[in-house]
């Protein structure tokens, strides 16, 4: 099962995760409680050793920005939350970068289609806000069989293993359920969580 643990803003939260196994940590670069910015994300990127992929979220950003900002950063994936077309994967692509498609649950058929993204992820219908919803609902999704997703959206470590198995999912994207309040990571949790996943 592929981890990655997102929102993270300290070292001491980024080296947890690593150690803990994560396959990838995400830093928010939108408007959130958990913004971070470029520069404090190269200095992050030193505990985020070669294997773990350091991915950039954005939400609602033109592409263009998303894209200068995640390389300022030295970020070489990013995450986009919004309305995208399947021109956007190739600009990313041709920007030399990795792209996980974040779409919500409710989206229409057509945004579940692999449009050549390295990862898909299914989130709730507002990123970041540790609001579940009915995982189950993906199991049957054609598009999704045979595919690399990620299941995102009020995980936490009690529940990470149930959800991805019910919906069917290659991997698992957390925030608020490895946090001790909004914004604030519980380094424990983060442990956890990652071993729930993984098991
Ligand atoms: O975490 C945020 O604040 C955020 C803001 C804007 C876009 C995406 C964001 N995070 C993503 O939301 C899910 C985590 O949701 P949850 O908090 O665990 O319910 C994950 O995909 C994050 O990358």
């Amino acid at each position: 099962m592929f981890v990655k643990v997102c929102g993270l803003s300290t070292p001491e939260s980024v080296r947890e995760a690593v150690d803990a196994g994560a396959d990838a940590v995400g830093f928010v670069l939108t408007a959130s409680p958990r913004v971070v910015s470029p520069a404090q994300v190269s200095r992050l990127l030193a505990d985020v050793p070669s294997g773990v992929a350091a991915v950039g979220v954005f939400r609602h950003e033109p592409l263009a920005d998303a894209i200068a900002i995640a390389r300022a950063a030295g970020l070489e994936w990013v995450q986009l939350h919004g309305d995208l077309a399947p021109e956007d994967v190739t600009a990313v692509h041709d920007a030399g970068m990795k792209l996980i498609r974040a779409v919500t649950m409710a989206a229409a058929a057509d945004a579940f289609a692999d449009w050549g993204e390295e990862l898909l992820l299914i989130d709730a219908a507002v990123p970041g806000s540790g609001e579940a919803w009915d995982y189950a609902s993906m199991v049957d999704v054609t598009a999704l069989q045979d595919r690399k997703w990620l299941l995102a959206g009020g995980l936490d470590p009690a529940n990470v293993a149930q959800a991805s198995a019910a919906a069917g999912a290659w991997g698992v994207d957390v925030s608020s359920g490895v946090e001790v309040s909004r914004g604030v990571k519980d380094l424990a949790k983060i442990r956890a969580f990652v071993k729930a996943a993984k098991s």
